[in-house]
């Protein structure tokens, strides 16, 4: 459960004090999510989530994620909306931690993804991709490319513990990744771990998205590939070529590919199968026993890393 950090009532209270967002009617800490403390406020004014930013946020990141929150939500994005204290700020400290309200979204995420929601989902990122355009802050992606070594040689040595072969098998995909990872197509702001946790529906209608905390500026193209990674395989493995259509052409219809992106896509999904591979691999091998986090299977990102070595075209994507 991912409640790190306690909070005692008094404390809260304080807290709450510096906002204009009513009393508090009640308040429960949220089981879901991996990095921070959340947890559900009612007030007389309605429902907010509080968050406590724990170890793997660094503070000087926050004004990053939660600007840029703002800045999407106020071009109709739907996502949480930072809350400002009476001074106007968007962020506080609460238990010796960085802290922020935001709006409270309505919907659900969906366990299985089907077609219609994949295509929810390519429209909107495209959308908060033009959205994002115009935001002025900047924050680089520790986990591109020349973050992908430094990870591996974290786990290297333990590697084959998970899956005889893997170090050898990594170090070679990691070298061909180096070579050949391209570095002029388009970029912007991009959301860098859009999963089905990460979005909510009412229906099949996208309701909001969450979740901010590894946006960064990066190729766009490479935030799609994030998407066809987690979004289009089923849980044997195979991948949903119907649903890689469906979220690839709304994207294209809202935000066009260039031929470059295109041909790069391959490459892209390749690089973002590593990278969730290399996370989840490392947490695997280093978790603390009785972690409250149960780590998620780094060999799932393996057969999707082969998948997409096998291809030589978008058109395997539904885009041609
Ligand atoms: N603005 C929000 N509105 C509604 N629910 C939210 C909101 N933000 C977070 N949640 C809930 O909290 C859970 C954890 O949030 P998340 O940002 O994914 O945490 P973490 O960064 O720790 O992984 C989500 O799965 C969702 O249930
Ligand atoms: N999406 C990542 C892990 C990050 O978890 P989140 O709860 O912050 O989305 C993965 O699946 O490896």
């Amino acid at each position: 459960m991912a409640v790190y950090t306690e909070v005692d009532d008094d404390e809260l209270e304080a807290f709450l004090a510096t906002y204009d967002i009513g009393e508090l009617r009640s308040y429960k800490g949220i089981a879901e999510g991996v990095e921070n403390s959340n947890f559900l406020l009612h007030t007389t004014a309605g429902t907010y989530l509080l968050t406590l930013y724990e170890k793997r946020v660094a503070p000087e990141d926050l004004p990053f994620f939660l600007g840029l929150m703002n800045h999407v939500a106020s071009k109709g994005i739907a996502c949480p909306v930072p809350i400002r204290d009476r001074k106007g700020e968007m962020l506080g400290t609460l238990a010796g931690r960085p802290a922020a309200i935001v709006s409270f979204l309505e919907g659900l995420s969906v366990r299985k993804p089907q077609p219609k929601h994949c295509a929810e989902l390519g429209a909107g990122l495209a959308r908060f991709h033009l959205a994002g355009a115009d935001f002025p802050l900047r924050r680089a992606n520790a986990l591109t490319v020349s973050g992908w070594r430094p990870l591996f040689e974290a786990s290297r040595a333990r590697a084959d513990e998970v899956s005889r072969g893997l170090a050898a098998e990594l170090a070679d995909e990691l070298s061909a990744l180096e070579a050949s990872w391209p570095h002029d197509l388009p970029q912007g702001v991009i959301h860098a771990d859009l999963f089905p946790d990460n979005v909510f529906f009412i229906g099949e209608h996208l309701s909001g998205v969450i979740d901010f905390y590894f946006a960064c500026n990066d190729t766009l193209a490479y935030d799609l590939a994030i998407c066809l990674n987690a979004w289009c395989f089923e849980h044997d493995g195979s991948f949903n070529i119907t649903k890689a259509r469906a979220l690839t052409q709304a994207y294209n219809h809202v935000r066009p590919l260039d031929a470059a992106e295109l041909a790069a896509l391959p490459l892209l999904a390749r690089g973002s199968a590593m990278r969730f591979l290399l996370t989840r691999l490392y947490d695997w091998l280093h978790h603390p026993p009785g972690a409250l986090v149960k780590p998620k299977n780094p060999l799932e990102y393996l057969k999707r890393l082969r998948f997409h070595r096998s291809l030589s075209s978008p058109a395997a994507y539904g885009l041609d």
